[in-house]
């Protein structure tokens, strides 16, 4: 890797809301820099993830370094990704942290949405250079001028300062790379400074151990080199390093200003802290200020389907947790379920997205309880007051069409499908994104679900108490649909303490699988009953109630739908 002076290097991320086209536009400027090949295949390039491919959505942050010429100058241009949903605004804040400036993308028909405020302020508070960029110009409803007068009313930023394109059909994406040179200042450092090294994310490698992504703030670094971690002191010896393209693509050094990764021994999940400062041994630096952790805002027990998985499990967690710090992992054991682990994670679709990675990453098939959100329990009987479920903080104008609404709600009340329901309602209209408001004291009660009188300690939930009974009842309709009739008859109850607040009864049945097989055939007869064995494996026993697995992931899943 050559050297390139830091006066021609820019180091930026793209923002955006959600769908309004942040991916493409990555694709479209690594293709037109000749960063990647202009293929159908290479759709989508940095949302590396299966799962980002199937939810079109991206979950990790991924970056890529452009080559490219203006006016006869040879410039680096690092590009560092961002994920868009309201769950993962964690990992946009610590991209930013890496870059001097931001793209901000915004939908010509949809306009401002949640999430392209949120990003903004984001950008604004770290002080970087922001260029407006209306996407989807082509679209037979787009309306830039509109979009423009919100970008000014809102953020503040002339109409002029806008770029239309449309990233899909490539019109004007040159223009938005000479507004990175232009606009974008370069990084602040000095390659005859000591080496100081922010680790701004980390992926795990299975052959290669720990890879961390780094952004060079001062000095230079190489293979041999000898560094230390201001977070947990420990000492490494550098065994590569390199830039992403967006693969790694190993160099001879890293210089001040740049953005690549390295890999220097490290195993052990712990040791490539997001936020840490790397400097070389005997030469300690200031560290740079770290992130604040990212805070879970929704809680969830997970345990082995097959508790015999349990260490499989238990290593494919700390490896998953590597590549996404922001999930908290405590142990933890359950009467039916055995030994798991309690897991905090920023939202319910960073859950299910966790969850999934799970599955098809590691090959596991877990079992997680109800999502719950934190509550702070006072063991008094003082007064409650009474719960307010949503109350309006404030409401601006974008324009004659769109209002942006602020209200303070309980974190329960939005944690699980309002998203979902406001985007229903709405009909795809409205967007929504929250922060953290505190603790309030609210009506709270534990209510209980009983399989024949045995509690399932995993369906308790922490409700309030004038959604008790109709989420007693749905969830008793839900669990009865949910678990297949046994041999004897099943009450299902829900109770707030002694008292049953809805029932359901499941008929008894017996099941049998050969029965439709007449006749001595006797392997059709193995295969069946060897199958409804592998079936009774993925089955939980509570008292003497076999509950499927999937019975507690389907009831669980819309526990708050009520
Ligand atoms: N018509 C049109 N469609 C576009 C344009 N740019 C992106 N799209 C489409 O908009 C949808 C969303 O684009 P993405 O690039 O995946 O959006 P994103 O912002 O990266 O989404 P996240 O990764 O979830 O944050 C895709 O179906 C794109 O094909 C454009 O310029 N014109």
């Amino acid at each position: 890797m050559l050297m390139y002076p830091v006066e021609s290097i820019r180091n930026f991320s793209i923002i955006a809301h959600v769908d309004h086209g942040k991916s493409t536009l990555a694709d479209r400027l690594l293709e037109i820099t000749g960063t990647i090949a202009k293929t159908d295949r290479n759709k989508q390039v940095l949302d590396k993830l299966q799962v980002e491919r199937e939810r079109g959505i991206t979950v990790k942050a991924q970056s890529a370094s452009i080559f490219y010429n203006h006016e006869g100058v040879n410039y680096l241009l690092n590009l560092i990704d961002t994920p868009g949903h309201v769950d993962f605004s964690y990992e946009v804040s610590r991209s930013l942290s890496a870059c001097q400036g931001v793209i901000l993308v915004v939908d010509a028909n949809e306009g401002i949405q949640a999430q392209t405020v949120a990003n903004f302020y984001l950008a604004f508070e770290a002080q970087l250079a922001i260029i407006p960029v209306i996407n989807k110009i082509d679209l037979k409803n787009a309306d830039p001028e509109r979009v423009e007068k919100q970008i000014e009313k809102l953020f503040d930023i002339p109409t002029e300062e806008c770029v239309r394109i449309s990233a899909k059909q490539g019109t004007n994406v040159e223009k938005v790379l000479q507004k990175v040179i232009e606009k974008i200042p370069p990084p602040q450092c000095n390659t005859a400074d000591p080496l100081k090294a922010l680790v701004f994310d980390s992926t795990f490698d299975h052959y290669r151990g720990v890879i961390a992504n780094i952004a060079l703030f001062g000095g230079e670094i190489e293979k041999g080199h000898k560094i230390v971690s201001a977070h947990t002191k420990k000492r490494y010896e550098v065994n590569e390093v390199g830039i992403l393209t967006p693969n790694e693509q190993p160099t001879h050094k890293l210089y001040a200003g740049q953005v690549g990764y390295l890999i220097a021994g490290m195993k052990e999940v712990t040791e490539a802290q997001i936020g840490d400062t790397l400097f070389l041994y005997k030469q300690p630096v200031e560290p740079l200020p770290g992130f604040k952790s990212a805070k879970p805002m929704v809680f969830a027990g997970m345990y082995p389907v097959d508790q015999t998985e349990y260490n499989n499990l238990k290593s494919a967690l700390e490896r998953l947790t590597l590549n996404d710090s922001s999930v908290t992992v405590h142990r933890d054991s359950s009467l039916a379920l055995g030994a798991g682990w309690r897991l905090g994670f920023l939202g319910l679709l960073h859950m299910e997205v966790f969850n999934q990675r799970l599955e098809q990453e590691y090959n596991m098939s877990v079992i997680l309880t109800a999502p719950t959100v934190p509550y702070k329990a006072i063991l008094s009987s003082a007064k409650l007051i009474k719960d307010r479920r949503a109350v309006q903080k404030d409401m601006l104008y974008i324009d004659e069409r769109r209002v942006m609404l602020k209200y303070l709600f309980p974190l329960n009340e939005i944690v699980v499908d309002f998203y979902d329901a406001l985007k229903s309602l709405s009909s795809g209209y409205a967007s929504f994104d929250y922060e953290d408001a505190g603790y309030q004291a609210a009506d709270l009660i534990k209510m209980d679900i009983l399989l024949n009188g045995n509690p399932v300690e995993e369906l308790s939930t922490i409700i309030h108490n004038d959604k008790a009974y109709a989420t007693g009842k749905f969830l008793c309709e839900r669990l009865k649909d949910a678990i297949p009739r046994q041999l004897f008859e099943i009450a299902i109850q829900a109770a707030i303490g002694k008292k049953i607040i809805a029932r359901e009864t499941l008929k008894a049945y017996r099941k049998n699988v050969v029965a439709k097989c007449y006749g001595g055939d006797i392997t059709r007869r193995m295969k069946l009953l060897k199958r409804q064995a592998e079936g009774k494996k993925l089955m939980r026993k509570i008292g003497n109630v076999e509950v499927p697995r999937d019975a507690f992931i389907r009831v669980l899943k819309r526990q708050t739908d009520k």
